[in-house]
């Protein structure tokens, strides 16, 4: 792999029993671009990040993440949403903030509380009295607010209203335009996440059966929705 992929799996397997959930995955992603993993349900993207983050070992073929194998000391350098992420209940988003500081590398606490006054959380509200998409919001800040290499969230965007969720897209854009890290998104809200993307992956039974250039695709093929109706239907 070249010093600037921040991803490379080569001949990746996972099998759940006789369901292959990634079967002879090749994938290779540049560092410093913010990647849209896209793919139906049950097509591998939760598996794929689990491999990434050391949460799941695969069954054969080679995983490479920021250049090395996944272990402990990689997730270090990884932020990661996993899918259907919940905070302790008890704890209000200031007290969640204190944790991330001292636990997690990275953790710019000014900015979380920049990212959660625009998200319109406040710091004194405990997770147990929010609702869905609010401590979407929560959890979304606690990874976007590190900084680190490679960020990787597993629809990150589910449950929060499509009004807040334009705005925290184009904020992450804005973030992502400075400094050199690189994001892996999974999404099914293809439309609002579209323009956050400058490389797609396109999954299916545990497969990349597309891979590029945001703009390359786009000109190919038309939107990414297009390409995922072309995949899928
Ligand atoms: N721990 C597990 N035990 C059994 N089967 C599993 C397990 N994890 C994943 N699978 C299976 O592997 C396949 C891929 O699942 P995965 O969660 O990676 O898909 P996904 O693309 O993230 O789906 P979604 O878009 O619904 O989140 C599915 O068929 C799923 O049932």
């Amino acid at each position: 792999m070249s010093q600037e992929e921040a991803v490379y799996c080569r001949g990746v397997s996972k099998r759940y029993g006789q369901k292959y959930a990634l079967n002879d995955l090749n994938l290779s992603l540049p560092k410093g671009c913010v990647v849209g993993v896209l793919g139906p349900n049950g097509s591998g993207k939760s598996t794929l990040f689990r491999a990434l983050t050391n949460l799941t070992r695969p069954d054969s073929g080679e995983v490479r993440v920021l250049g090395r194998r996944p272990n402990w000391k990689t997730n270090e350098e990884i932020a990661y949403l996993p899918d259907r992420a919940r905070w302790y209940p008890e704890q209000s988003v200031q007290q969640a903030f204190e944790w991330a500081t001292r636990l997690l590398p990275g953790f710019d606490r000014a900015f979380a509380e920049q990212l959660a006054s625009t998200m319109k959380l406040d710091l004194d509200m405990r997770t147990a009295g929010m609702s869905r998409g609010q401590e979407a919001r929560l959890m979304l800040i606690l990874c976007i607010a590190r900084d680190v290499p490679l960020t990787i969230l597993d629809e990150p965007f589910t449950g929060i209203d499509a009004i807040s969720r334009e705005q925290i897209i184009q904020g992450l854009i804005e973030h992502m335009s400075t400094g050199d890290r690189t994001m892996l998104v999974s999404t099914h809200e293809i439309y609002e996440a579209e323009p956050l993307f400058d490389h797609a992956v396109f999954m299916n039974e545990g497969q990349v059966q597309l891979s590029g250039d945001a703009e390359r695709l786009r000109g190919e093929y038309g939107s990414m929705h297009t390409i995922l109706n072309k995949l899928y239907r």
